[in-house]
């Protein structure tokens, strides 16, 4: 494979599955060059950039809103102005293949690579398959997808896979060693509970760790990573300052994520595709808070499928107190067993082979 162009984003959701894409066809095919479609505005135009020698190009545009309305008729003319944008990055890029792994930006992308009849392929992270795979299953060349259970609203697919999500890969070729160490606790063999919500971070969370720090403290054998998310740090610190604690590790974004989980215990969090893919392939047991606040409330969709199989605990948001969360984490902490179950079911949901799988169909597709 010579060239390749992938588009996602919105969230870190549906740009890291794409770079763990990239990855796996590099080391498969060294010499491949790599190209990106995304906005200028979105996490994609920060993250991307820092994953080295893709080329980026940069469209206008702006998801459909679910209801009918005057914002529509713009959104339909920006896609359509997108679609032109696409075709044109398509046309002087020429990749053998375009990849799709979700948002509204893969939309226009996968859509224009279709009508220029490039090869197309699309990965589902959720479930619940977002607004863009629905539109773009009719027109792709093959819809991946990576929970079992989303094959039910996509059957309009040409052809439908079962791969997994690629974070899961990357996970488990991560380092604990330079995951601790990257948190300056080298040498230290403490359990490490990490706490993060999404690639934003989530306030909710954030309040309930702040309302148990002072057990948090006293648990003396754990070591806690609390991520806050970028816009939530300094609300966070300012709160924590006069309470520094030997035990705890606070920081606004994780960069070197897969090498931290690779290090951790438990983790507590969001239920977002990616999170899942990467805990499940490294068997860690997980408390997750689905984000009430996403479309049909897909993360408790995803959250539930976990808690069914013995993988996690499932926390709502309206039931989240510093009480209910301790309370989860002590029954999984204070008993090795219990928590040698949980990994074990965690472990058993794992698709360490997903990039693997992706790049064998990504070859099948161009060729
Ligand atoms: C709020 C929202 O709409 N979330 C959606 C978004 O996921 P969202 O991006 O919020 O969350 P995910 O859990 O899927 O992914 C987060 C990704 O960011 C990484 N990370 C996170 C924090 C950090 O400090 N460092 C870091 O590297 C994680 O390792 C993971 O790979 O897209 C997913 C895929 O469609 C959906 O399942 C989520 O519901």
């Amino acid at each position: 494979m010579k060239k390749i162009l992938l588009s996602g984003g919105g969230t870190g959701g549906h740009i890291y599955p794409a770079l763990s894409i990239v990855q796996a066809v590099r080391r498969r095919f060294p010499d491949v060059e790599v190209a990106y479609i995304g906005t200028k505005n979105g996490l994609e135009a920060t993250i991307v950039p820092k994953a080295g020698d893709i080329r980026f190009f940069d469209v206008e545009i702006q998801g459909f809103k679910r209801k009918l309305s005057l914002d529509n008729v713009q959104t339909v003319a920006k896609f359509l102005k997108a679609v032109r944008d696409c075709k044109e990055a398509i046309r002087s890029f020429e990749p053998e293949v375009v990849v799709g792994t979700g948002g509204y930006v893969s939309g226009p992308t996968l859509y224009a690579a279709a009508k220029m009849n490039v090869p197309t392929f699309i990965l589902e992270p959720d479930v619940l398959p977002g607004l863009t795979t629905r539109f773009l299953t009719r027109y792709v060349d093959t819809v991946a997808v990576s929970l079992s259970g989303s094959e039910q609203y996509l059957t309009k697919a040409k052809r439908l896979i079962h791969t997994g999500n690629p974070r899961g890969t990357e996970a488990v070729q991560a380092d604990a060693v330079k995951g601790r160490a990257s948190l300056g606790l080298e040498g230290s063999d403490k359990p490490i509970v990490l706490i993060a919500g999404g690639s934003r971070g989530a306030k909710p969370i954030n309040e309930a760790v702040l309302a148990m720090l002072p057990r948090m403290r006293e648990f003396k054998e754990l070591h806690f990573v609390f991520v806050t998310g970028e816009v939530h740090y300094d609300e966070v610190t300012a709160k924590l300052n006069n309470e520094p604690m030997d035990n705890l590790t606070v920081q606004p974004f994780i960069y070197n994520m897969p090498d931290v989980l690779a290090a951790t215990s438990l983790m507590v969090g969001r239920s977002g595709a990616s999170f899942l893919a990467e805990l499940t392939a490294l068997g860690i047991p997980s408390i997750l808070v689905p984000s009430p606040y996403v479309t049909n409330n897909h993360q408790e969709m995803n959250a539930r499928w976990l808690e069914e199989q013995g993988a996690g605990r499932m926390i709502l948001e309206r039931e989240l107190t510093g009480n209910t969360l301790w309370t989860a984490i002590e029954a999984i902490m204070k008993d090795p067993e219990s928590h040698h179950h949980m990994s074990e079911a965690s472990k058993r949901l794992g698709r360490p082979d997903a990039a693997e799988v992706i790049v064998d169909e990504l070859v099948r597709v161009s060729s």
